[in-house]
């Protein structure tokens, strides 16, 4: 017994060290696997408060299952999982309630239901987690998330089938937020989006994620999106995170998975567009001829 509460205390102040960082997720030592096949072995990753971490690497690397780890949706073999200084596994579900709150999440494809509209869509974590909001609030809260991510407002009572590819990705974007959450899971935003539409979803997520102070993980194949809103960049290769850092310190490692993903035909096209803009936008130099 007295072994049990050292233990727990200890886990409480590992708890209280995490939240008092900046850190907001700390992922140590996961592993994964299905059946035979190790998806994750001795991943080690932090993602700090504030920023958005761009998180890539080859198809089946384990980015979604990453993902569904520190949501509480995969269970590891092995490894630690803190968010917000909470310990997330072995949690019991009303245990991890508190913390689950604390994030929205928008899946790959949006998710939505497709036999509910928007605007109930949004609605359905409030109704599971605040039971006792009542239906004027909700529809209040409901309209003005809808608002939040760039949709019209005769976009909460369509369904699904009604909306373009972007607005679908909105209205997921809208039930992500409808929680207020301080952190943000995106699983492939722009994926399938016309070029326009996908720096105009990835201008809406910098704008909230400033305005609210947002952390972000987001997955992406995007290399437009991580030069223009990622923080940081997390690499996924050989089972776990192999580097982590701004795009020109991954540029500074050898690792040929990175440098062919950078240093490539779209990495270079999207480097030479950052490039492009920054100078566009960078103060020019008076010759004093005006
Ligand atoms: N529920 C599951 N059962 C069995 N295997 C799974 C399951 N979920 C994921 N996997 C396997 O785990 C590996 C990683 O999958 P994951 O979806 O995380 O890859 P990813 O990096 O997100 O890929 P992509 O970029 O193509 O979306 C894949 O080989 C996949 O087949």
């Amino acid at each position: 017994m007295a072994e049990e509460e050292e233990a727990a205390a200890e886990e409480a102040r590992v708890d209280k060290a995490v939240e008092k960082s900046d850190v907001a997720i700390s992922v140590r030592g996961l592993k994964n696997s299905f059946g035979d096949q190790v998806v994750h072995e001795n991943l080690d990753l932090d993602v700090r408060k504030g920023e958005i971490l761009g998180v890539v690497g080859g198809s089946g690397t384990g980015k979604s299952v990453l993902m569904r780890s520190v949501i509480g949706l995969q269970t590891p073999d092995e490894g630690e999982i803190h968010v917000f200084g909470e310990s997330m596994i072995g949690r019991l579900d009303d245990e991890a309630l508190a913390i689950r709150k604390r994030w929205g999440v928008l899946f790959q494809g949006g998710a939505l239901f497709s036999t509910l509209t928007v605007a109930e869509n949004v609605e359905v974590p409030i109704r599971e987690y605040y039971p006792n909001i009542g239906p004027q609030l909700r529809d209040e809260i409901a309209a003005y998330k809808i608002r939040l991510t760039g949709l019209p407002a005769e976009a909460g009572p369509k369904y699904p089938a009604e909306l373009s590819g972007g607005m679908k990705k909105r209205a997921g974007l809208a039930r992500a937020l409808a929680l207020d959450p301080d952190l943000l899971f995106l699983d492939e935003p722009t994926a399938g989006l016309d070029p326009i539409g996908a720096a105009a979803f990835d201008d809406q997520t910098r704008k909230l994620q400033q305005t609210l102070g947002l952390t972000v993980f987001l997955i992406t194949h995007d290399l437009d999106t991580l030069y223009s809103i990622c923080d940081r960049v997390a690499v996924l290769a050989d089972k776990k995170v192999i580097a982590v850092g701004t795009i020109d310190e991954l540029l500074a490692t050898d690792h040929p998975w990175i440098q062919e993903y950078f240093n490539g035909p779209r990495g270079r096209a999207a480097t030479a567009a950052v490039t492009r803009e920054r100078e566009k936008t960078a103060p020019q130099p008076s010759d004093g001829r005006r």
